[in-house]
């Protein structure tokens, strides 16, 4: 939606009250004396006369408003609302990060085959995939709140479902019942809290859910290392556990409001009015109210026809660029090979030496935390240096980074070690593995696995040999077909190669996550949930949510067998290029969104798509908020106009 003028015509009287006002208090104060600045003018200080007494009073002007700013609290509420939804964040990363170490328990104690656990760990993806398109559709009626519930709800019932489950096909349904949760959760979170913000705030309270998420991978990482030790029915922990934050996201949300937006859009204006004032505090919300109203009356006018909003959204094109940005960032969010990195993390691992089960598992952790940690950054850089600049230096340092990932892995399959002993068992003679005169082909092959001695200083007796059946832990038969045995210097190595650049493969992984985590983690979602007009905010963040996790689902799902055909080095090559297309479509397509109103996103669509690169200026305007007496403005330092 186009500025308006009379928003701006206001606000610049207000701001010029504000500066009447203050210009007034010092000089009665007597402590220092001020030029007079022209009467609506901006106060920025390219607009006030160059003298250097006027700059440097402008200067204390400008300092004293951002200090007033700055002083004028936000509301507790507004971080109390961010948390309780943030917790679906939290279940979101729970629920996808438990899973590996509880499949580990899950695989002996159940005699799971092969699919029966890629079964059970993708069902819940594709059932997110599917349920976060229903979510816009539930979203628009019901509204955020009774989702968010809906959620919770569905998420402590699949955890007990889980947790009580008898047999794996209840484990199903469970898991199912939980993808379900995920889908709506993941969707309605990133709006509910981006329409409860206030605007200045607004970047990083939406990126803290990607934080929770993160945080919940690595709270998942550290219950399946500690449940790992329980043989007996350790899982049901780890499964069960995610009630907890389930019922108290619950609980909480009963006694939370529904998002003034929402409301307003439904007609339920005294409502909204309400909630607005209980969320700013007791801040004056007349203009933040007024001006959410009249552009919902506006966008209602504009966005025009008839017929089911995804239809309206494809056919207005300021709304239809939108969508294209939004379901374009998630799916190369996920193009980026995140979660080949968070499901595989513990492979990557035994790659560079860790043997230990157990390890490999803690060990999975610290990947899991570094994505937590480096998040946190993405939360304090996002109203620093923006959602452009930090999407696009994250994913310029991902492509690069899985670049060196890639040749960690390409060394390391140039010196593979030779398969040494030919074994002669009867069952060799119609295995492919007896085929296969280096590690890294025998390790690529599905049926065979590496069986090694090695000593302080060499590798030796090594052999590929038939995976067993049951348990991709111990080889068919032979040396390394007993646990026991393998603890005295044999070695059974089914998914990797000993390799001593492992250490490339490292630092690749953690550079990985470090570049990834603070803007390409959470950017997708952040931005996707403003960059919608209200009308099709709901079903905006359906689809690119959706899109989010059918790309999740297929790459996650064919990361093996890409690594099978094009090698773990092809692999993460693929991953890399599809990185750097993914560069590309940003660095045309999205514009800055920082600072803005949600209600003036939509101006910034207006353009054919993917001519953001050439007004990369536009992004360059330092845009600050003063609060002025319960609003927000922006303070520009090169623009009078943006002072509204
Ligand atoms: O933004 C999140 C986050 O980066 C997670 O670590 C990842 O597992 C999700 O797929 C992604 O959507």
């Amino acid at each position: 939606m186009s500025r308006k003028s009379s928003d701006n015509d206001y606000s610049l009287r207000s701001m010029s009250n504000l500066m009447g006002e203050r210009r007034k208090k010092v000089n009665d104060d007597g402590e220092r004396s001020l030029i007079k600045a022209p009467s609506n003018a901006s106060i920025n200080s390219q607009a006030v006369p160059a003298n250097a007494a006027t700059a440097t009073s402008t200067g204390d002007l400008e300092r004293e408003a951002r200090k007033q700013f700055q002083q004028d609290v936000t509301p507790a509420f507004v971080y109390v609302l961010a948390a309780f939804s943030a917790l679906g964040g939290f279940l979101f990363g729970y629920d996808t990060g438990v899973i590996s170490g509880a499949m580990l328990l899950l695989k002996r104690e159940m005699n799971l085959s092969a699919l029966w656990q890629e079964v059970l760990i993708s069902s819940t993806v594709a059932a997110a995939a599917l349920s976060a398109l229903a979510g816009g559709f539930l979203n628009g009626v019901f509204g955020r709140r009774v989702c968010i519930l809906l959620a919770s709800f569905i998420f402590t019932s699949g955890g007990i479902v889980l947790s009580a489950a008898p047999d794996k096909e209840v484990l199903l349904v469970g898991r199912l019942i939980v993808g379900l949760g995920l889908g709506i959760a993941s969707m309605t979170v990133p709006v509910y809290i981006a329409e409860t913000s206030p605007p200045h705030l607004r970047g990083q309270l939406v990126t803290v859910n990607t934080l929770f998420i993160t945080g919940g991978q690595f709270t998942a990482s550290i219950i399946d290392g500690a449940f790992s030790y329980l043989r007996h029915d350790g899982w049901r922990y780890m499964l069960g556990l995610s009630v907890v934050p389930a019922v108290l996201q619950f609980v909480g949300f009963l006694f939370l409001p529904e998002s003034p937006r929402w409301l307003i859009q439904k007609g339920l204006t005294q409502k909204a009015r309400r909630v607005l004032s209980q969320i700013r505090g007791n801040q004056n919300i007349d203009e933040e109210y007024d001006s959410i109203k009249n552009s919902i009356e506006e966008e209602e006018k504009d966005c025009g026809g008839d017929g089911p909003v995804i239809w309206r959204m494809l056919t207005y094109p300021p709304t239809r660029r939108a969508l294209l940005v939004g379901c374009g960032l998630q799916m190369f969010q996920q193009l980026s090979g995140i979660n080949t990195v968070m499901y595989y993390g513990a492979t990557i691992l035994q790659m560079s030496g860790v043997r230990d089960d157990k390890l490999a598992i803690w060990l999975a952790g610290v990947t899991a935390f570094t994505n937590f940690l480096f998040t946190l950054l993405g939360v304090w850089l996002v109203e620093r240096v923006g959602r452009r600049k930090l999407t696009l230096g994250s994913i310029i340092g991902t492509c690069l980074s899985l670049s060196l990932l890639a040749i960690g892995f390409l060394l390391s399959a140039q010196h593979t070690p030779p398969v040494t002993l030919h074994p002669t068992d009867p069952s060799m003679v119609n295995s492919t593995c007896n085929r296969h005169l280096l590690c890294e082909p025998c390790m690529l092959d599905p049926a065979c696995g590496f069986c090694y001695r090695e000593n302080s200083t060499a590798l030796f007796a090594s052999s590929c040999v038939p995976v067993n059946t049951a348990s991709t832990e111990k080889a068919a038969w032979g040396r390394c077909s007993n646990s026991t045995q393998l603890r005295v210097h044999t070695y059974w190595a089914y998914n990797y190669c000993p390799t001593s650049y492992s250490w490339v493969v490292l630092l690749g992984l953690v550079l990985y996550l470090a570049f990834f985590a603070p803007g390409m983690g959470p950017m997708p979602w952040t931005i996707n949930s403003e960059i919608y007009p209200l009308w099709a905010r709901s079903t905006g963040n359906a689809c690119s949510a959706g899109v989010n996790w059918t790309f999740n689902f297929l790459v996650s799902l064919t990361f093996l067998h890409v690594a099978q055909n094009l090698t773990y080095y092809g692999a993460f090559f693929l991953y890399s290029s599809l990185a750097l297309l993914g560069f590309f479509f940003i660095y045309g397509c999205l514009p800055e969104t920082k600072g803005r109103r949600l209600e003036e996103i939509e101006s910034l669509f207006d353009n054919q798509l993917c001519s953001c690169g050439a007004t990369d200026s536009d992004e360059d305007r330092q845009v600050e908020y003063i609060r002025v007496k319960g609003s927000n403005y922006h303070l520009s330092d090169n623009d009078a106009s943006d002072v509204e």
